[in-house]
């Protein structure tokens, strides 16, 4: 469990976080959606104790991290990828972590096979690629055998089948009983890895909400087709529902969700040759809100 309590950080004149909160639960996984400079970054690493806060406390299963005694047992993250020395071997480079943890040589085999580095254990980590070194960190993220994980764009420089391998595994973790927080600032990656997403703009939370929630918040109406459409139109408006009709021939049915315009039109024995929920894709509700929440600061004056 993750909890983010009115968390602030200043850099300078930077305003950062400005009063986080959140909770992210174990048993799935959680996405930490928001543009570039949302403060993505910054959250986790304060949770992780790399920088401190100007206010406001992030607890691990209700400790702040420098209370945690084991933390490579409690929390595992990956937070720069880029933070590897190039010449040793993906092998050493979790070695020299274990070592302080008194994690044994066949967890770091096990693991490197784990994320499909097995062949190039011994090969040093400077000639590796981005998507490699993603595995690499994932791998030393996962060391202590970790209930927190914490990966910060975790996707960045993955292939199709590096994504839905990524996804595949946080899915694992998450099913025993993990807490999982994996950022990104691209929502069709979200969409395909998160159950559950926490969406911030400027360092503030703008929503949190399941996947499938987000989608159905924004669904704008259903396009109905029926031979019978004016008679099926009269029933949708007497039911309280607003129709439209579309150019070709369609209504346009809001304020009526598909099963009841389906079972309306059954009873009064209307066939229906289509019934498409519409609404905007998850990457323009992502691009509205954030936007929306720009404009808000930059109109706002003076709230920093
Ligand atoms: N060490 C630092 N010193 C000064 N400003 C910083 C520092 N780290 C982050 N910032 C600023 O804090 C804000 C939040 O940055 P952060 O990296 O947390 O965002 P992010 O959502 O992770 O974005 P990105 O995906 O681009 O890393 C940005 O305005 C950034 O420029």
């Amino acid at each position: 469990m993750i909890e983010v309590r009115e968390l602030t950080k200043r850099y300078g004149s930077t305003l950062a976080l400005d009063r986080l909160s959140f909770q992210a639960r174990p048993g799935r996984v959680t996405g930490f959606l928001g543009p570039n400079g949302a403060g993505k970054s910054t959250t986790l690493r304060v949770i992780v104790g790399l920088h401190h806060a100007t206010s406001g406390v992030a607890l691990v299963n209700g400790r702040r991290y420098a209370d945690i005694s084991r933390p490579l047992h409690a929390v595992g993250a990956l937070l720069d990828t880029g933070a590897v020395h190039p010449g040793r071997t993906a092998f050493d480079q979790l070695a020299c972590l274990a070592r302080s943890h008194r994690i044994g040589s066949a967890r770091i085999t096990t693991l490197l096979e784990q994320v499909g580095l097995r062949d190039v254990a011994h090969k040093r980590v400077g000639g590796f690629s981005l998507g490699m070194r993603q595995r690499l960190g994932i791998a030393a993220a996962l060391l202590g055998d970790p209930g927190v994980v914490l990966l910060d764009e975790p996707v960045n420089g993955l292939d199709a089948e590096g994504i839905r391998w990524v996804r595949d595994l946080m899915r694992t973790l998450a099913s025993q009983g993990r807490t999982v927080l994996l950022s990104s600032h691209v929502m069709s990656e979200m969409a395909l890895i998160a159950d559950h997403v926490l969406i911030i703009g400027r360092g503030r939370l703008i929503a949190e909400t399941s996947m499938e929630g987000l989608a159905r918040r924004f669904r704008r109406d259903v396009l109905v087709r029926s031979p019978r459409r004016h008679e099926l139109g009269r029933i949708l408006r007497a039911a309280g529902a607003s129709v439209a009709f579309e150019p070709q021939g369609a209504l346009a049915v809001t304020g009526a969700d598909p099963a009841t315009i389906g079972d309306l039109a059954a009873g009064h024995h209307i066939p229906i040759h289509e019934l498409t929920p519409r609404g905007a894709t998850l990457e323009d509700i992502y691009l509205d809100m954030t936007g929306q929440a720009a404009d808000h600061r930059a109109g706002g004056g003076g709230s920093r």
